[in-house]
Order: C-alpha cells, then structure tokens, then sequence
C-alpha cells in the first residue's frame, strides 16, 4: 500500500500545464485544499509528477486509514498502543538512479514563500536505527537544500535528536518522501522511543504495510523516492523557513546531511508537501491529539475528546472535553493536556456538551462560564515550542495559559445550557417547500 493506491478511486484535481516548482506551484496548491493536486508537468522534470494535499481533509484521511471521519483519533490511539509487527520484505518498486546525486538535477525541490527562502523537501521521512536498542525511529525533518549532494536538516531535540547523540560519529539514515498517509501519520506521530512507527504504520494498514531492507535499514517498499544518507558533525545555517505557524522561523545551526544513493520509482510522484497549509497541520497535530488525550485520561478518565485547534497552528493551542466530575478536574485535565503536549502554550477546557472542535461553540463556552480571576491559570518561564514567534528566544521560554471554560459545579447547569428551538435539530426547509 503506497502513496498511488489513495489517489485511485476517489477524485483529485489533476493539471496537465507544466508547472514551476518555483512558488507557483505552492500557489496552485492552496486554491483548493479540498482533495490531492496532481501535476502531471513540472517544468523542468518530463518524467515525473508531483502530488501535494493528499492529507488535506479528515475526510481523505479517514478514507485513506479505512475508518470514519470521527474514528481517526481512535484507530491512531489503537496503532500506537498495539503496533503490528513487520512480516518479511518485499522487492522495492524503486530503482537506484545515482551515487552522490546532484539531487535538484533529478527531482525539483520547491520554494514555497519568497524570494530570501531556500529549497526545501518539506515531505521527507527520516528513518533511523537507535544504536543502542536497534529499533528504528521514523520522523518529519524539514531539509534546506545547500546544492548537488547536501542537505541542512531540522533536528528539533526529539527523538532522532537523542538517536543521533547516542551515535558515535556520522549517522548513516535513509529519506523516504511520497509513501502511504498511514506511514506519514505514524512518521508524525512523537511515540515513545521503543516504538517503530512502522509498526504503527503497520498496524494502521491492518498488517499490510511492504517494507524492503535498504543498507540495513527497513523501509516502505512502495516509497516513490528513497535517499541513503549521512547526518555529519558538520552544522551550517538553516533557515529561514516557514513552518507551522505559519510566521517565518529562526535560522539555527543544523546538521549537514549528504545523500550517499538515490532511489526513484520508475515515473515517480513527487509528494510535495507545503509548510503551514492544511495537511502540514494534520500530520504534525493530528497524531498528538491521541496521545494527549491517552495522558489527560491517567489524570482524569472521564475526558472526552482533545482537538489542536487549526488557529492555533495545529500546534499551539488545544481544546479539551471533560465529563466533569468534580470541581477542580478541568484545572487537572488542563494541567496534564500542557505536560502533554509541551508545545501548546494555551488549552481550554470544556464540558463534554462543547464541540471542542467547533470554534464558536468553544468561544461561547468561554463567553458564558469563565470569571477570568478564578478560571484561568498562567504558568511563566514554560520550555514551549520552536515554532512560536512570541517565545524569549534566548531562554526558549513563554507563558502558558490554561481556561477552565466548565459550569462551576456550584452553580446550576441548566443556568449554562444553550436554548434550543424544540424540533429546529430534525426539521428541515425542504420539507415545506
Ligand atoms: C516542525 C518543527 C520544527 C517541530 C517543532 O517542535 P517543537 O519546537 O517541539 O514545537
Ligand atoms: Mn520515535
């Protein structure tokens, strides 16, 4: 099951003019980010295509992991608790194409932003082995492209950050971008260090997931491009880039990466993936809400739902339902769903009768039930995320902010109950014309 089999039998825009790789065609991919966009002609490439928004809507997510829209939090939760592991491997469906490959010579790298950016593969998938438990780690790192065989990677101190410090010397890793959205989901998915995310990934496509051996590493077989690589000592200057929040982030010193082979699928597909549009979002908040809700639930088991909200960058700011118990658990759910997820620097949390994921309905809760004096608590000199714009850079810290939006158990719900017109819920207009 690889990248093709979720493009076939359900629609996607499909453009046949060439295509510049050079902002236009990030422009074309934000007119509609409803279903995948297909570029049959990138300028400059004849034997390739390129496809962005395949994870845009939770629609083509549910759709692609065989569930429905509202079971996708549960089937993440279900594969990341109960890996599936990997049975055998199959022959790849890519071909090596070069040794030391001046890589833009072979497939486009895009520019997405503007004129002082770089190029970058914002789709690759990092695959690593950890030297001391041998169980490979996969994860998103964006790639600035610094000409012919070299790269400068993002290596945010997470996992494959504390892989690489626990290696002696160069770590040698492979690329894979334009796989399966069940292995990019995993990818995106912060697990705990024994887990492979290609057996969550696995797990996802119910045990069908082909994986191949590339220079001792395990890898999608059906990938439509694979890059054996070297993560040097060496750093150099990476950035400036736009990520998820969509504000233009630091330039830091990041690791050199040198493509040793590539890899191509015979008329590949390039998955292209453009920073701080919708379907970045989905692959990098998505796979947490899972998690943060299996945390929040140790602290308080009658949470219901967990959202990173799209204002909030996907990222940043979160919303929490709760069947509360007792006063005091919407404080607690709050204060673990932080822990949780340590790049959010604001939640909020709300009754179980909240939409968490319906912006206006949590507006109104706010509206209605919160005293700001007794509802909302500040944590200062908070570690938050490397994407926020309004963090101290030189100490990495902010404030994070917590919004007990629940009724006060004190006080009569029914006081807080939004009115309903009896009936307006199954009446419909249709009926009477
Ligand atoms: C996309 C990136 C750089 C991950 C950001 O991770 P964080 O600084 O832990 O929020
Ligand atoms: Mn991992």
């Amino acid at each position: 099951m690889g990248l093709r089999s979720v493009l076939s039998g359900s629609p996607v825009t499909e453009l046949t003019e060439p295509v510049d790789p050079r902002f236009e065609l990030a422009a074309l991919s934000v007119q509609d980010e409803s279903q995948p966009l297909v570029f049959d002609s990138v300028a400059g490439y004849p034997d390739l295509s390129a496809v962005t928004n395949v994870v845009s809507s939770r629609e083509r997510i549910a759709g692609a992991l065989d569930v429905d829209r509202g079971e996708i939090v549960d089937a993440m939760t279900r594969a990341t608790t109960d890996p599936v592991p990997l049975d055998g491997t199959t022959a790849a469906t890519f071909e090596y194409v070069a040794t030391s490959p001046t890589v833009d010579d072979h497939v486009p790298i895009p520019t997405y932003y503007d004129e002082h950016e770089r190029q970058y593969i914002a789709s690759g998938i990092v695959i690593a082995k950890d030297p001391d438990t041998g169980v490979q780690n996969l994860s998103f790192h964006r790639l600035m492209y610094d000409g012919e065989n070299e790269f400068v990677m993002r290596l945010v101190e997470r996992h494959l950050h504390d892989i690489r410090s626990r290696t002696d010397g160069p770590l040698d890793v492979a690329i894979v971008v334009g796989v399966h959205p069940a292995v990019e989901l995993a990818a995106a998915t912060s697990g705990s260090p024994e887990m492979d995310e290609l057996e969550v990934a696995n797990a996802l496509l119910d045990g069908d997931l082909a994986v191949t051996k590339l220079d001792g590493l395990t890898v999608p077989a059906e990938a439509e491009l694979v890059m054996t690589a070297t993560i040097r000592d060496e750093t150099r200057a990476e950035g400036p880039f736009v990520d998820l929040s969509r504000t233009w982030d630091t330039v830091r010193q990041q690791p050199v990466v040198e493509v040793r082979d590539l890899y191509l699928r015979p008329d590949p597909m390039i998955r292209v993936v453009v920073p701080g549009k919708r379907e970045h979002a989905h692959l990098m908040g998505l796979p947490q809400e899972p998690r943060i809700k299996r945390i929040v639930e140790n602290t308080v088991p009658t949470v219901q739902e967990v959202v990173l909200t799209p204002g909030g960058c996907s990222w940043l700011h979160g919303v929490v339902s709760i069947e509360k118990r007792t006063e005091g658990d919407a404080k607690n759910a709050g204060l673990a769903a932080l822990a949780a997820h340590p790049s959010m620097k604001r939640v909020v949390v709300v009754d179980e009768d909240i939409d968490p994921a319906d912006p206006d309905a949590v507006e109104w809760a706010v509206a209605t039930r919160v005293q700001a004096d007794q509802d909302i608590e500040t944590v200062e000199n908070a570690k938050g995320s490397s994407l926020d714009p309004s963090q101290d850079f030189e100490t990495g810290t902010l404030t994070k902010w917590l919004v007990d939006a629940t009724v006060p158990s004190n006080r009569d719900r029914a006081e807080f109950t939004e009115a309903t017109v009896p009936g307006a819920a199954e009446i419909s207009l249709a009926e009477y014309q």
